[in-house]
This record gives structure tokens, C-alpha cells and sequence, in this order.
């Protein structure tokens, strides 16, 4: 929480995206037979999966156990997880008639979030729980494609083709991720996390245009909590300066920009998250040290603390959970101040 305001810490915190989930094996024993979006809705599971990674790899962050599409199932979509695809929504939306079955979220549709982050709070103490969401234009994406997409073609044919059905479309979307991420602040949560895992397929005049209002109005909503906000997508090398002006206070960086060019491009009074590649983890331990290094050494051009140390990334469910408790070591030790 320190290193979220850019305010001194004893050592750079740690924590992975997607640490709870397939990488483990106690997360595969206790999720066995039921299917993921169940398991969202059961609190104690919840609970229990959220802890995992917190116990087993000491990450000094929980992140809360659950989907970017739980609030859709939630005011009733029929979206299902496909293992090994993901979201597959039955209906996609395509049309403004479409667009009605996207009523607004109350914290009555998800009592289930609302008592899982009060338990893991009480039970995480200290170690901050980190609340998130999928923003408008990742949720629009799967709504609009009916699942997974390369190309996202459906979605930018809606977006450039009918732009007021598309803005009207974000502008559900950021409501109802806005309430998503309410109830869990008001539970609790410590900071929240806005996924927008796919933007990076736009350009910026077209992120300008056409989604950054409706993610700016998610930030604006929650803004008076006072909670950091972080914003990350994938492959957003060129967006990564509008996504700290659409609200952030800390911007999620993937691997494909090294973090003292993230600083200049966020530019002064933001912290930035990330941003270690993934797939560096399959390497010797040497050279996951040696890369996470590099990382701590380009965090340095921020001239703050504001350095949070994550993967650029979820984690991946074939990575060896060893090679994850040791890189939580090493960032702790090597960057020890
Ligand atoms: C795009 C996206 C989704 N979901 C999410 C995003 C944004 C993050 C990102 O960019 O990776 C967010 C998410 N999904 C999950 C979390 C849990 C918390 C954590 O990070 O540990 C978080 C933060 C659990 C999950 N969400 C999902 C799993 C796997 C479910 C299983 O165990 O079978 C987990 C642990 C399912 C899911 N849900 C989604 C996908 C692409 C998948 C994977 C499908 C597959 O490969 O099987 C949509």
C-alpha cells in the first residue's frame, strides 16, 4: 500500500497475476468437479483459493479470487468459463436491443462477493487484498465476439461502424464494473485492479475516443474511496500514457516495454506494476534472477518507490510454483533497503 503511494518501503512488493489458479496444486484439489464460475460463488472456496498463493510464494498481496465475467453472470447473461478457452457467451450482443439485457449491477446480485472479501479480510491481517474487474472494452470484446478473439473484429465493426450503439455499450459496462468494484471496496478490498487485458489492439486515437470516457468513468466512481487504482492491459506499449491519464494511479506494464520508459511515458506522479515476462520463469533460476534484476534496475528511473513487482502477465498453469516462492525471495532480498 506504501509503494501504491509512492511513499518509502522497506523492499519491493511482490505479487502475480493469476497467482491463485492452475499453478498450483491445492488449488486444482479443492476446485476439482466444481466449475469455475461456481466456485466464484462460494465464499468459503473463495476464501480458501485466495489464501493459497499468499501462504505458499509470502507475494505481499492477495488478489481476490474470481472473473472478469462474474458480474454479467451476476444481472443474469449466459456466460459460461470454457476450460482451456475461457468466457463463451450464449447471446453475444450486437444490436441496441441486444444492449437491454445489460441492466445495471446491485450489490444484492453478488451478496457472494460481498461476504468472501469481508472473510479474507479478517483473515489476511495485514497483507493488503487487491479487488478488480474487467473494464468495458475487454468485457465488450467477449459480449460482442460471444468469446475469446484474435481480431476482435465484431467488436471494432460495432465500434467504428455504429459508434453511438458502442458508446452507449462501454457506458453500461463501466457502470456495471463501477458497482463491481464498489461492493468489493466496501467489503474491504485494499486496492482495486481494472483489467483491460485487450486493448492493446487499438490505437491510441481509437482508445482516445472511444474507450477511454467509459473507463475514465469507472475510475471516477471510485475515486472517492481513496483506494489505489491500477490499470493494466497487454500490449499496451503505446496507450500506456492515456491509461494513466483515464485515472490510474499505478499502470500495469507487460514485458514488452522495460519500466524506465513506462515511467517517461506515464509520466511523474503515477507508480507502475509489473514487469517481468512470464515465460522467463521456464528458464534456469540464474537467469530469472538476472532478469528480475533488470526490472528492479529500470524501476529505479521512477525516482520513487512506487515500483510494484509483478510478471507482464498472468501466471501460466504449466509454471513451477518453486520458481514462483523464489522469485518472491529474490525481489524481497535484492532490492532490500
Ligand atoms: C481476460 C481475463 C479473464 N479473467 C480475467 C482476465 C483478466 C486477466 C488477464 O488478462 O489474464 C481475470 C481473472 N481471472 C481469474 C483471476 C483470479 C485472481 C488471480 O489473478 O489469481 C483474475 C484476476 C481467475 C481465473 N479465470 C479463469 C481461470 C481458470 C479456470 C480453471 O481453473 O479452469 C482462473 C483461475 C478462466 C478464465 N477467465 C478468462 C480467461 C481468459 C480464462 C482462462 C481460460 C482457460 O485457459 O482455461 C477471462
Amino acid at each position: 500500500m506504501r509503494a501504491c503511494r509512492q511513499e518509502p518501503v522497506p523492499h519491493t512488493p511482490v505479487w502475480f497475476m493469476r497467482q491463485a489458479g492452475r499453478s498450483l496444486p491445492e488449488y486444482l484439489k479443492v476446485r476439482e468437479g466444481i466449475p469455475m464460475l461456481e466456485s466464484c460463488m462460494r465464499p468459503e472456496l473463495v476464501k480458501e483459493i485466495t489464501l493459497q498463493p499468499v501462504r505458499r510464494h509470502k507475494v505481499d498481496a492477495a488478489i481476490f479470487f474470481s472473473d472478469i465475467v462474474v458480474p454479467l453472470k451476476a444481472i443474469g447473461i449466459d456466460v459460461d468459463i470454457k476450460p482451456g478457452i475461457g468466457p463463451v457467451i450464449a447471446d453475444p450482443i450486437r444490436t441496441a436491443e441486444d444492449l437491454r439485457r445489460l441492466r445495471p449491477l446491485e450489490p444484492d446480485d453478488v451478496p457472494y462477493i460481498t461476504e468472501a472479501v469481508g472473510l479474507l479480510v479478517d483473515e489476511l491481517g495485514s497483507t493488503p487484498l487487491i479487488g478488480f474487474a474487467g473494464a468495458p472494452y475487454t468485457l465488450a470484446s467477449y459480449l460482442v465476439e460471444g468469446g475469446p478473439s484474435k481480431n476482435h473484429e465484431n467488436t471494432k465493426a460495432m465500434m467504428y461502424g455504429q459508434p453511438e450503439l458502442w458508446a452507449a455499450l462501454v457506458d453500461r459496462l463501466a457502470d456495471i464494473t463501477s458497482a463491481f468494484l464498489k461492493v468489493q471496496i466496501e467489503a474491504g478490498a485494499s486496492a482495486v485492479q481494472l483489467f483491460d487485458s485487450w486493448v492493446g489492439s487499438l490505437a491510441p486515437d481509437d482508445y482516445r475516443r472511444s474507450v477511454m470516457p467509459a473507463s475514465a468513468k469507472v475510475f471516477d466512481a471510485v475515486a472517492d474511496y481513496g483506494v489505489p487504482r491500477i490499470h493494466f492491459g497487454v500490449g499496451t506499449g503505446e496507450l500506456l500514457g492515456l491509461m494513466g491519464q483515464a485515472g490510474a494511479d499505478i499502470v500495469g506494464v507487460d514485458w514488452r516495454v522495460p519500466l524506465n520508459v513506462a515511467a517517461e511515458r506515464v509520466g511523474p506522479g503515477k507508480g507502475l506494476q509489473g514487469n517481468l515476462d512470464p515465460a522467463v520463469l521456464f528458464a534456469p533460476t540464474k537467469a530469472v534472477e538476472t532478469k528480475a534484476r533488470e526490472v528492479l534496475h529500470a524501476a529505479q528511473a521512477l525516482g520513487t518507490s512506487g515500483h510494484i513487482f509483478n510478471l507482464g502477465h498472468g501466471v501460466l498453469p504449466s509454471m513451477d510454483p518453486d520458481a514462483l516462492s523464489r522469485l518472491v525471495e529474490f525481489v524481497h532480498e535484492a532490492s532490500a533497503r
